[in-house]
């Protein structure tokens, strides 16, 4: 086969984006993912760039958004309604600085004034209002032409998600457009999902979709049920900004305010690029709890007059850009599927995919909760899947993308026996999901074990799924209270197996060493809290949060065993279900038992200590890069249970600084100013109270 001609190649690029556009703007169900997208489009940019003659006005490369759709009433924007150039890393801001200093011939020492903007996840639209009356409103389309939705619009804002899009303004001049932002809050993306399915309807695949799909639609009404939000962060009077009453994109921001409109509390002035990354860090930290999808930080130039001298490139203004963040979606292949059973005898779809980058980390598995949901997202083996980790630390299936079948996929089915034990599996009425009936599951054991010796738990360093595996395989585990009995030469015979020795080291040298750890860390473990223990026990109902409560309650263990089912339904945030299942599995004498024999073997579980004194107590603690084994939420929540604060940005008020992969600017920054920065080990090891 011979190699595509570079016209060929060209050519098949823009059929695959404008297929993609087409899926993307017009029907609000994407076919490829953003990275995937931009990959392409760069690809493309850079053949033209390359070979002038290939160049097209038509290309993707030279046209905003996806041609209106003809359901749609046509409008026509005054002034096009533009993209964003895109900039990636820090050198590339820096050239966006120096082109702006280029291009108004300015000083290179004199900083930039730029208003610093959360790029919101959703879909531009244009409203028009005169005389203070809203006239018209419309979406982007292809930059000139744009979708009318003014019916659609006119709902906006009514369920209250935020101010909306006014009906009337006050103060406005006699012509005014304004732009700005259609989304979905994350809240309410999912509670609409949620009323989609009872309703039998297909869900969104994220947040900017669903705000896309329920604005464009046909009929107003159902647009009016969907709890959509507004955010404006643009405005335009005709005969140019010179008859409008402001010099400055600021202050275009606080008058748009002052007409009612919502504006981004989070939008900030910035003097030059020093500032503009130090906004950028803090918003890339803060994503994640903001209650809306950003995909980066919006750059402007503040000066209008400048503005207008910059003015624009094909599709992209000069004096604006976006930085965006490392992509929270991507696709990939499904690679197989397979049932996990938990601990509690739940049967899981564990979905392996071909391994990805997503949001800084590398990714090889993915969920999907139930069968249901596989179902639903109709799911199969070898499928190409989008995949989106939002803050989480293990991302979650989207969909499937069944446009780029081959026809070799094959749907998982779910096993009638346990693939551990081969006891039967049943899905009993009412539940959606599968459960292993096996009363001596190994696999169930095998996910008590490692629940039991999590770092949430009894927090027993090396006692992971393996290991917990081998032990009960081999029959020298049979219940937590074992664990402490295990005698040394069985661990040593453990860590022994399928093992070769590390290069140059002794024959079982490895082994002893292992179990040594094992053995010190169990030992370390019986000194624990109550809230700990408590959790660790695996009692149905009780996580980690009423474990806590209970603790609180009780203060030790003998009076928590006695309690009845009155007496815990009477504790705090107890409900009577969870009394009642707490209840049975004390008053089982097994459980009763192992308690009994835990506490013998030497377990101390002391009630919780002040949280004063430790490492991080009082501490200023920043974060950054990605973290494997925790969400940046979780963290947080670790250090703040330590009695430490986390900040956004480094300062010489930072005690330290933890970067995980990919760590960026913050890292620097650290660095010079002889901030103490640990990576994601030496922070577990911290976090575990070790030795600072
Ligand atoms: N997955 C797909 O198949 C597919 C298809 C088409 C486009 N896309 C995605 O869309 C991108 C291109 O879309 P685009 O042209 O809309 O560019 P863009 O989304 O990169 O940037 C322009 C848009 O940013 C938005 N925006 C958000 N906050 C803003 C703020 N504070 N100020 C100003 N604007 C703000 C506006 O809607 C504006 O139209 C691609 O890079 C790709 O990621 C994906
Ligand atoms: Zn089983």
């Amino acid at each position: 086969m011979t190699e595509p001609s570079a016209a060929e190649r060209a050519e098949a690029l823009r059929g695959q984006l404008r297929a993609a556009d087409h899926a993307y703007y017009v029907l609000d169900q994407p076919i490829l993912s953003d990275p995937e997208y931009d990959r392409l489009m760069r690809e493309l940019a850079a053949l033209e760039a390359e070979h002038p003659e290939l160049a097209r006005p038509d290309s993707p490369t030279q046209r905003v958004g996806g041609a209106p759709s003809e359901r749609f009433g046509r409008v026509v924007h005054r002034e096009p309604m533009l993209s964003l150039g895109n900039v990636q890393t820090d050198e590339e801001l820096d050239e966006l600085d120096a082109r702006v200093h280029r291009l108004l011939g300015l000083p290179a020492e004199e900083p930039v004034r730029y208003v610093l903007e959360p790029k919101l996840d959703g879909l531009a639209v244009e409203l028009v209002y005169e005389d203070g009356a809203f006239l018209q409103g419309s979406t982007r389309g292809d930059g000139v032409n744009g979708e009318d939705v003014t019916q659609n619009l006119r709902t906006v804002g009514r369920l209250g998600a935020n101010r909306g899009i006014p009906a009337r303004l006050a103060g406005a001049p006699r012509r005014l457009e304004v732009r700005g932002e259609v989304l979905l809050q994350k809240e309410h993306f999912a509670a609409m999902n949620q009323l989609l399915l009872r309703q039998g309807e297909e869900p969104f695949a994220n947040p900017r979709n669903a705000a896309a799909g329920s604005l464009r639609q046909l009929d107003w009404r159902v647009t009016a049920t969907r709890p959509l939000s507004f955010i404006a962060y643009e405005a335009l009077v005709p005969g140019g900004d010179g008859g409008a009453p402001w010099r400055h994109h600021w202050e275009k921001l606080q008058a748009l305010a002052a007409y009612g409109f919502e504006t981004n509390p989070e939008n900030r002035l910035c003097l030059g690029m020093g500032e503009v990354k130090a906004y950028r860090d803090r918003m890339a930290d803060r994503r994640f709890e903001l209650p809306y999808d950003t995909d980066g930080v919006v750059v402007k130039v503040d000066d209008l007059d400048w503005q207008r001298r910059l003015g624009a490139a094909s599709k992209f203004p000069r004096w604006a850009a976006a930085f965006k963040y490392p992509p929270q979606e991507e696709t990939t292949r499904v690679r197989q599927i397979w049932a996990s059973v938990g601990r509690t005898g739940v049967l899981t779809p564990v979905v392996e995919v071909e391994p990805v980058r997503l949001s800084g980390a590398t990714i090889s598995r993915a969920t999907l909760h139930n069968e249901d949901e596989m179902r639903r997202k109709d799911i199969r083996v070898g499928d190409l899947v989008l995949i989106r980790r939002a803050g989480e630390v293990i991302p979650e299936v989207v969909k499937s993308i069944p446009e780029r079948r081959t026809g070799e996929e094959r749907e998982f089915v779910f096993p009638e026996h346990c693939p551990v034990c081969g006891a039967r599996v049943v899905r009993e009425e009412g539940e959606k999901v599968y459960r292993c009936t096996g009363s001596a599951c190994p696999a169930q054991l095998v996910g008590r074990l490692t629940h039991f010796a999590g770092r949430r738990a009894m927090d027993v360093d090396g006692l992971g799924e393996k290991l917990a595996a081998h032990l009960v395989s081999t029959g020298l585990v049979k219940d937590f209270a074992d664990l402490y009995a295990v005698r040394f030469e069985d661990w040593q015979k453990a860590f022994g197996r399928n093992r070769k020795p590390a290069e140059g080291a002794k024959p079982q040298e490895l082994p002893e060493k292992s179990a040594q750890n094992i053995v010190a860390q169990l030992e370390r473990s019986k000194q624990t809290t109550l809230r700990r223990f408590l959790n660790a026990l695996g009692i149905p109902q009780v996580g980690e949060a009423t474990a806590a409560t209970l603790a609180r309650h009780f203060g030790a263990v003998e009076p928590f065993l006695a309690a009845g089912e009155e007496e815990l339904t009477a504790v705090r945030d107890v409900g009577e279900e969870t009394a009642r299942e707490i209840r049975a599995w004390t008053g089982e004498p097994q459980n009763q038992e192992v308690v009994r024999r835990l506490l013998a073997a030497g377990v101390v579980a002391a009630p919780e200590p002040a949280a004063v004194g430790g490492f991080f107590a009082g501490k200023t603690v920043v974060l950054t890069g990605a973290l494997a084994r925790r969400s940046r939420d979780e963290a947080k929540a670790e250090i703040e249970r330590r009695g430490g604060k986390v900040a956004g940005s480094v300062s010489r008020k930072t005690h330290l600084v933890v970067a995980g992969e990919e760590s960026g600017s913050k890292l620097k920054k650290a660095q010079e100013l002889g901030v103490r920065v640990v990576g994601e080990e030496e922070f577990e090891r911290l976090l575990a109270g070790g030795e600072p």
